[in-house]
Parts: C-alpha cells; sequence; structure tokens
C-alpha cells in the first residue's frame, strides 16, 4: 500500500481530518507491548478512537476483523506475539483494516530485525513508525539501536525513510528530533513536538497508536502527516503548560496525555505550517 496521490500540502486540514475522525470512533486493535500498554489505549482513546488490546491467536482474526484499525508493536516481542501479530495482519488485509507497524528496536538483535522483516514484507502495511535508528535498521542500513533508543545521528533519514517506503510499500514515519513522513516518492519534514516527549517511555509506541487513529479514516499518507503533527503539537502544549503545571518526566506524561485529549478540531492547529517537503 503506497501513500495517497498528495500532491498539495496546503490541501492538509487538520480540523477536518479529526473530525472525520472522531465521527468514526473507529475501533484500534492494538497488539503491543506490555511496557506501554495502558499509554496505548488511552492515547487511542483521547483522539477519538476505542482501543481493543486483543492478541490471543484463537479470537485476534476475529477481533481484528470488526475493528476500524490494526496497530502492530513488537516492543516484547515474542515467538506467540509474532505468531499472533501475523495472524492479526493478514486478517486486517482481508478485511481491507489499515495495518500500523512499530517495528521497536529492529536492528538491536537478529531476532527482533528478522521478525520486523517478516512483518512488513508478509503484510500490506499502511504506515510503519520507528525512531531515526530503527526506520535506517528497517531500509537496512547501518544504524545504533541501544535497546530500543536510537543512537547517532542520521542525517541522511529522509532519503533513508523513502528507500524503506519504496521497499515496505508503506507510509514511513521516522521519529525523533525531526519527524520525517515519507512515502516512495516525498519525504516531508514536520516541524512539531518537544524534547520533554524524549523523556517519556512511550512517545514512539503512543505515536504509533495516533497514526492507526487517524489511518482509519484518511489515507495513510494525509493520515501519517496530520496524526504526526497534532501529536508534536499536543507535545508542545504539554510542555507550554497549557494543560497544567508539571514538575518532571511523570507529572509531564500526564500533561502531555491531556493535551491528546485537548487537541480537538476546534484547536488552533494549522498542521500545513509545521509540514515542508524535503528536496535534495
Ligand atoms: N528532542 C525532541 N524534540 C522534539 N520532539 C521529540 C524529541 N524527541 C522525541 N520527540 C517526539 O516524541 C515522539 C517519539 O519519538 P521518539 O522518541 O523518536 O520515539 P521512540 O520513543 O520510539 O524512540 C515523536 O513524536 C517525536 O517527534
Ligand atoms: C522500553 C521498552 N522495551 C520494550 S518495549 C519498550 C517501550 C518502548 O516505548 P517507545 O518506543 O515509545 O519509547
Ligand atoms: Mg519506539
Amino acid at each position: 500500500m503506497n501513500g495517497s496521490d498528495f500532491d498539495d500540502i496546503h490541501d492538509l486540514d487538520f480540523h477536518e481530518l479529526h473530525s472525520t475522525v472522531e465521527a468514526q470512533t473507529p475501533l484500534i486493535n492494538a497488539l503491543t507491548n506490555e511496557v506501554t500498554v495502558n499509554d496505548v489505549a488511552n492515547c487511542t482513546l483521547h483522539w477519538g478512537g476505542l482501543p481493543v488490546m486483543s492478541d490471543d491467536t484463537r479470537e485476534v482474526a476475529d477481533m481484528v476483523s470488526t475493528a476500524d484499525g490494526c496497530l502492530l508493536n513488537m516492543g516484547t516481542v515474542s515467538e506467540r506475539g509474532e505468531e499472533a501479530m501475523l495472524k492479526a495482519g493478514h486478517a486486517a488485509n482481508e478485511a481491507d483494516v489499515p495495518v500500523v507497524v512499530d517495528p521497536v528496536g529492529v536492528g538491536a538483535t537478529p531476532t527482533r530485525s528478522a521478525v520486523a522483516d517478516r512483518l512488513v514484507t508478509d503484510l500490506d502495511v499502511a504506515i510503519i513508525n520507528g525512531n531515526h535508528a530503527e526506520i535506517t535498521a528497517l531500509a537496512g542500513e547501518d544504524a545504533d539501536v541501544r535497546g530500543v533508543e536510537s543512537i547517532g545521528e542520521y542525517a541522511d533519514i529522509a532519503e533513508t525513510a523513502i528507500a524503506c517506503a519504496r521497499r515496505t510499500d508503506s507510509v514511513v514515519v521516522a521519529s525523533g528530533e525531526t519527524d520525517i513522513v515519507a512515502d516512495a516518492e516525498t519525504a516531508f519534514e514536520v516541524d512539531a513536538g518537544h524534547p520533554r516527549m524524549g523523556t517519556v517511555v512511550g512517545t514512539g509506541c503512543m505515536l504509533g497508536a495516533t497514526l492507526a487513529v487517524f489511518a482509519a479514516g484518511v489515507d495513510p499518507l494525509r493520515a501519517a502527516l496530520a496524526g504526526t503533527a497534532a501529536y508534536g503539537f499536543a507535545g508542545e502544549q504539554a510542555a507550554a503548560g497549557e494543560y497544567g503545571d508539571f514538575d518532571g518526566p511523570a507529572s509531564y506524561k500526564i500533561a502531555f496525555l491531556d493535551a491528546v485529549a485537548g487537541t480537538d478540531a476546534e484547536a488552533e492547529l494549522d498542521v500545513t505550517d509545521r509540514i515542508r517537503e524535503v528536496t535534495n
């Protein structure tokens, strides 16, 4: 699956997209890691989605077939988990339910690289989201993934994201200090987010949940651009104290979740101001 025939950033209206998504109350089935599962569920809910975390191999195909989105996050990968994710992904493909994959820690171990490769190769994936090192590793290039963290700088991340999008036939979101959204032809830089988001475990996982909610209602490229921009905007709003004071990363996370819930269609957010096409 590739991006849309999106040829003009300026026809991207967050208010319109978010209202469409909220009106649908999309059911998102997430097979995700136990480290951040509750945050993923709440982030899904706060964007206007309905989370369900069904991952039993006996029922997951049935649950996904009734859903509007399927999130596969391999953070605490296991043999059973891989089997369940592949089963869920195939069921989603058959039911034309958009699949979002977060290949957490790909490149850190041969096992994670093999699982991530199977997920993005065997399945038709609408959007892949990972940090700069994970996307670089997924593209088959040298990357330094320490555990699940991105280490080092990736100056060519825009080109790498396009290469990854081309290889996987998916829209790719490479997150970090600067977020990149790419399809097989074009990369966009999304100027949104705050360093405090990097002090919270789970902000990458919750970005995946955000993308799954938006992808339920609009094409993958617009969903990735609007979702990534709105998500980063929420991080900025929380850091600015718009959703209450905080004393450190734990209380910031609470403010961040409140900011996601408060970023509704009325929000003064013009995502097109945050998105720039990357030209070589
Ligand atoms: N230094 C930063 N400045 C701005 N935004 C950031 C920064 N670090 C992380 N983010 C934001 O936090 C979210 C998670 O990104 P990242 O930390 O790269 O994911 P992961 O947790 O999977 O490694 C993204 O929306 C990203 O834009
Ligand atoms: C620490 C950790 N270990 C396995 S999954 C996970 C959470 C990763 O969350 P994020 O990718 O959002 O930082
Ligand atoms: Mg992550």
